[in-house]
């Protein structure tokens, strides 16, 4: 079970020098390192360079590296992956995705280059089509993960902003179906406002509770709220050991079921009370 943990995922302007030096030492468990909405358009022969400088000085140690292109429909998009090619990325986010067909494109430049023949393909789902097609999408060739890009999906479906985010459920749904029918992992979309902490507090509670693996963030000061809400509590720790012991018990004199705090307890919930002790473990290292 691949257990490497995407609570926080960073963006990063790939024109902030100073950004990216500074996420060399923040507690975020993933990076995006972006080339596309963040970057102005004046700026991104030069954040690409930049770019790919840092990834091949700079140490980001366990912490998941994502390179976020331009599209291929854009003027920028070849260059960007001729550039970064040569600092062999652990990963492109492609943006945009609509349907597999974007991702066999990716996969097949990278096939071309012996410096991206390991390199990892995650997804965009920002669109209203790249939503319906989420399980081709989901099926193309190395894909890793879906990053949930809710501010363009909002633009592109005329939906507005609402805090219990009741417009953007069906789509948020359909992401993670989709990932979760092929393994990938699923990250849920940012929080725009990232000065006020409650609100992002609440979204991520709501993320974890559909099945999010986490939350893309914008800003360092998100950080700790992410890495608390997506990890397993205390309470949930306590839980899964008296699981196991109750249905180690049960086994043991002869029966399927236990019971524990007025609830049963199956096999199937031995399989997620270990997945969170095993997460919980892989933390704590
Ligand atoms: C939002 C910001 C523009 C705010 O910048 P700023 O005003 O400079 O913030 P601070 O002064 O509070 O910064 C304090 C220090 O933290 C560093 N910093 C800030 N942001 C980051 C970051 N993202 N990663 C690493 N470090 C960061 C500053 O350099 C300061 O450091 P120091 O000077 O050493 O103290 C800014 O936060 C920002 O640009 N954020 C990223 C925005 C972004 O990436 N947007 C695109 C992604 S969102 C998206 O595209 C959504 C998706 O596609 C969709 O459709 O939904
Ligand atoms: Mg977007």
């Amino acid at each position: 079970m691949d257990m490497r943990p995407f609570r926080s995922v960073l963006y990063i302007p790939g024109s902030k020098e100073r950004a990216l030096h500074k996420a060399t030492t923040l507690p975020t468990d993933a990076i995006i390192f972006d080339l596309e909405d963040a970057v102005a358009i004046e700026e991104k022969p030069r954040a690409r360079r930049l770019l790919a400088d840092t990834l091949q000085e700079l140490d980001y140690g366990p912490r998941a590296k994502l390179v976020r292109i331009n599209d291929f429909g854009t003027e920028w998009g070849a260059d960007d992956l001729d550039v970064i090619a040569s600092a062999k990325p652990e990963a492109i986010l492609l943006p945009k995705v609509d349907s597999a067909a974007h991702i066999e494109d990716l996969a097949r430049r990278l096939d071309a280059r012996a410096e991206t023949a390991n390199t990892r393909i995650w997804a965009m789902m920002e669109s209203p089509l790249g939503i319906l097609n989420a399980l081709e999408i989901a099926s193309a060739p190395r894909m890793a993960g879906f990053i949930m890009g809710t501010n363009d999906l909002a633009k592109d479906m005329g939906l507005r902003y609402r805090a219990d985010r009741m417009p953007l459920f069906t789509s948020l749904q359909m992401g993670l179906l989709a990932a979760k029918a092929r393994g990938l992992v699923a990250v849920d979309g940012v929080y725009n406002a990232f000065r006020d902490g409650a609100g992002l507090k609440a979204e991520c509670e709501q993320g974890r509770d559909m099945g999010f693996d986490g939350k893309t963030l914008i800003h360092p000061s998100q950080l700790d709220i992410a890495n608390t809400i997506f990890a397993p509590s205390s309470d949930e720790i306590d839980t899964a050991r008296r699981q196991i012991a109750a249905f180690d018990e049960a086994t043991k004199r002869g029966e399927g079921v236990a019971v524990l705090d007025g609830k049963i307890v199956e096999n199937l919930h031995i399989v997620t009370a270990k997945q969170i002790l095993a997460k919980a473990e892989a933390l704590a290292s």
